[in-house]
């Protein structure tokens, strides 16, 4: 197929804007649903949370029976600073090197696209699978996920799916080596909050709100300047350290021109994104957290915005086994190696993704964008994929649909799964 018009399908997907807090579900479950027409592919749509839609497509197996494989990705994306982008970020333009610029080119429709892509080429060319296919799109991973992945992987439609292994995002990779993911950390978003004598904006006293608030942050900062650095020497990789890091601060009385300069306000809280690797000590981070970071004796009190679970239902940590135990890890190197990527070692994913969801079931998940020499730009301004990087990853999917849809295997657990 021309691949201008491959190109031309992800851009028009681009183009829908899907940002929170309101994304355009509507347009792109439409859109979704027309593709998967185009293809012939079964699709339903269904919302678990009012106005939060999945799609659910569906590539059945000659072997029904055996577990199948869920291609997974998010239709939502990330809010942009429309100012900062050098092109509009929901018209996916190609500059004259071929870059496309948008608001989840990598982040992650460039994925959920490429899913589509692989299955529309593999259909095409008479590929059967043994096992069945899933190509799954959901709502909600951008803020938390709660209305999405989590309750999905709790509903019945996805027990009735028999999923065996779960492929979802990855990073670009700045290099020729494709990362892949077996585990993330763990984020909490975390409201420190103090409270202390207001006063006259003159007086000097102690045990003011913000005084109270300061010290937090202070000791807050020097326990992440202690990890940053075993980053900055080399010593710990992004997703092996605890991050930590300052999202907003809010004190001070508000006035008509601003704020009450001559007042010291009562009340100060900070608000930080941390995230924590899943091997790391949780009970000490969190006596940490009541002693040091927001004690009672300050003044301080702490609120969760979200706080995950390390640990899976059989009361494992929550990782991705990447040794034989678990064939879905050296069949995805297979498969990628079969399309000529070259891949990178297991790594831990610093941020988060819907994939924690499916391992604290005790599913193997693998976080995999198809990205490589390309910056790392997710969340940023200017994000963008190369064309020819994109065409690559469809290929690249293609061959480890061929793979996983075709082992039989002889894992004992798997049948065990099927008589569950
Ligand atoms: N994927 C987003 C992030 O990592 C939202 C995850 S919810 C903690 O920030
Ligand atoms: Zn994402
Ligand atoms: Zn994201």
């Amino acid at each position: 197929e021309d691949p201008s018009l491959i190109v031309s399908r992800f851009r028009e997907y681009l183009r829908i804007n899907t940002a929170q807090p309101k994304p355009n579900y509507r347009e792109a479950v439409d859109f979704i649903l027309a593709q998967a027409r185009s293809i012939s592919l079964e699709a339903k749509s269904f919302e678990i949370v009012d106005g939060k839609p999945f799609v659910i497509l569906k590539w059945p197996g000659t072997n029904p029976r055996l577990p199948s494989v869920m291609l997974y990705s998010h239709t939502d994306v990330v809010p942009v600073e429309q100012s900062k982008w050098d092109h509009p970020p929901f018209e996916a333009h190609v500059d004259e090197e071929g870059r496309i610029f948008a608001r989840g080119s990598q982040d992650m429709k460039c994925v959920g696209m490429q899913h589509l892509e692989a299955v529309r080429q593999l259909k095409r060319s008479g590929f059967e699978p043994i096992r069945t296919l899933y190509v799954v799109f959901s709502p909600d991973e951008e803020i938390g996920g709660h209305d999405g992945a989590e309750k999905f992987a709790d509903s019945e439609a996805f027990r009735e799916m028999n999923v065996g292994v779960v492929l979802d995002e990855g990073l670009a990779s700045p290099n020729e080596k494709y990362r892949v993911f077996y585990g993330e950390r763990v984020p909490w978003w975390l409201v420190i909050k103090a409270t202390g004598a207001p006063g006259h904006g003159a007086k000097l006293y102690d045990n003011t709100a913000l005084e109270n608030l300061f010290k937090s942050i202070e000791t807050i900062w020097r326990f992440r300047t202690s990890q940053f650095d075993m980053v900055k020497a080399g010593l710990k990789a992004e997703g092996e350290v605890v991050s930590v890091n300052m999202v907003f601060l809010k004190a001070g009385t508000p006035s008509p021109t601003g704020f009450v300069m001559n007042l010291q306000p009562s009340e100060a809280e900070a608000g930080f994104d941390i995230r924590i690797p899943p091997t790391a000590d949780h009970k000490s981070l969190e006596r940490r957290l009541a002693e040091e970071w927001a004690p009672i004796w300050r003044n301080m009190t702490f609120e969760f915005k979200q706080k995950a679970s390390v640990y899976n239902q059989h009361g494992e940590l929550a990782i991705t086994a990447t040794d034989s135990s678990n064939p879905w890890w050296a069949l995805l190197e297979e498969g990628i190696r079969k399309a000529n990527g070259l891949v990178g070692k297991p790594e831990i994913f610093p941020a988060s993704t819907d994939a924690r969801y499916f391992r604290l079931l005790g599913l193997p998940a693998i976080g995999f964008s198809p990205m490589a020499n390309t910056p790392i730009l997710l969340h940023d301004h200017n994000e963008y994929l190369d064309q020819a990087e994109y065409l690559k990853g469809i290929k690249v999917f293609e061959s480890i649909i061929k793979t996983y849809t075709s082992f039989v295997g002889d894992s004992s657990k798997e049948s065990l799964r099927d008589e569950l």
